[in-house]
């Protein structure tokens, strides 16, 4: 019997997928819970989850009586504050997604950047401090969890070869695992999409009118991180890369069918 499925519709359903969370689900329990139970449904599937925890992170330094400060929404990130924040991305963020996981039966496996060597980082020009780039190494931790049915929930803190621990923008650290499986990409925040200068979300962004909006001030703070992330996975990847919301975690299966969510970022 032939099957009916075209070579991209094949590549789609066993491609795993590498969903990004940002920070400000952590907030809302709830959110989480109803992310993971979709996840939970996807039984075919192989899932990575790769967080944030931006909002965790500065009311942890605000608390230490630290100020912060973001360029292009990237953290300036002194040494002295490496304990501190990977402390919370690392530590409290990824074992409380963890154990929410394990609550509902997903046999979550918390991991970093480092783990496996599966991602190597060097120090970001940008005079950011110790921030790290990330580059995709090894997979074969990563393909031995999916292979065991475990969901691999991945903290943004990276090493440098020589050891130092470095704070990856969490955008970026799923581009590099989506680099390192060539997987399918989702960017969940707390917003539907990316929205243009009329205000109204967009359904597809390319690099040049991105980079106009950015200039514009359109898109700002964390988006313009997260943009250029997905502008760089699209660019690598040769396909859209879909920036949506985790509010309605549904969408996922839409998105698993071939259908465009939030607004697509598209390759040049
Ligand atoms: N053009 C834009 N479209 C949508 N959101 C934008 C835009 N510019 C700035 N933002 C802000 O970016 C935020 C998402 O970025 P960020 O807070 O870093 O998310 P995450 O923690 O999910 O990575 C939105 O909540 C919104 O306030
Ligand atoms: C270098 C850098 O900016 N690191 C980020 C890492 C966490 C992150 O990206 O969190 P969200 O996805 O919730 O924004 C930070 O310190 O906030």
């Amino acid at each position: 019997m032939s099957n009916s499925f075209s070579t991209q519709e094949v590549e789609q359903i066993v491609k795993p997928l590498v969903i990004k969370i940002g920070g400000a689900i952590l907030e809302k329990e709830s959110a989480l819970s109803a992310l993971l139970a979709v996840i939970a449904t996807l039984k075919d599937k192989q899932v990575v989850l790769v967080h944030g925890g931006g909002c965790v992170v500065d009311e942890m330094l605000a608390q230490a009586g630290f100020t912060t400060e973001k360029k292009h929404g990237l953290r300036v990130t002194p040494k002295t504050q490496i304990p501190l924040i990977s402390g919370a991305l690392a530590g409290t963020v990824n074992k409380s997604i963890v154990a929410t996981a394990n609550s509902m039966s997903l046999t979550a496996v918390g991991l970093s950047l480092n783990d496996g060597e599966m991602i190597s980082c060097t120090l970001s020009t940008q005079d950011l401090g110790q921030v790290g780039i990330p580059q995709p190494k090894n997979s074969k931790l990563l393909n031995a969890l999916l292979q065991c049915e475990f969901l691999p929930v991945i903290s943004s803190i990276g090493a440098l070869d020589n050891g130092d621990l470095v704070n990856v923008n969490a955008d970026d650290a799923a581009v590099a695992i989506c680099q390192l499986l060539n997987a399918q990409l989702l960017l969940l925040t707390d917003v539907n999409g990316v929205k243009g200068a009329d205000g109204e979300y967009l359904t597809s962004l390319n690099g040049e009118e991105a980079d106009k909006l950015i200039e514009q001030g359109v898109i700002a703070g964390g988006m313009t991180a997260k943009v250029n992330a997905a502008l760089q996975a699209a660019q690598q990847l040769g396909r859209s890369i879909a920036v949506a919301s985790w509010q309605s975690p549904e969408q996922i299966t839409q998105l698993l069918d071939g259908q465009g969510i939030g607004t697509q970022i598209q390759p040049s």
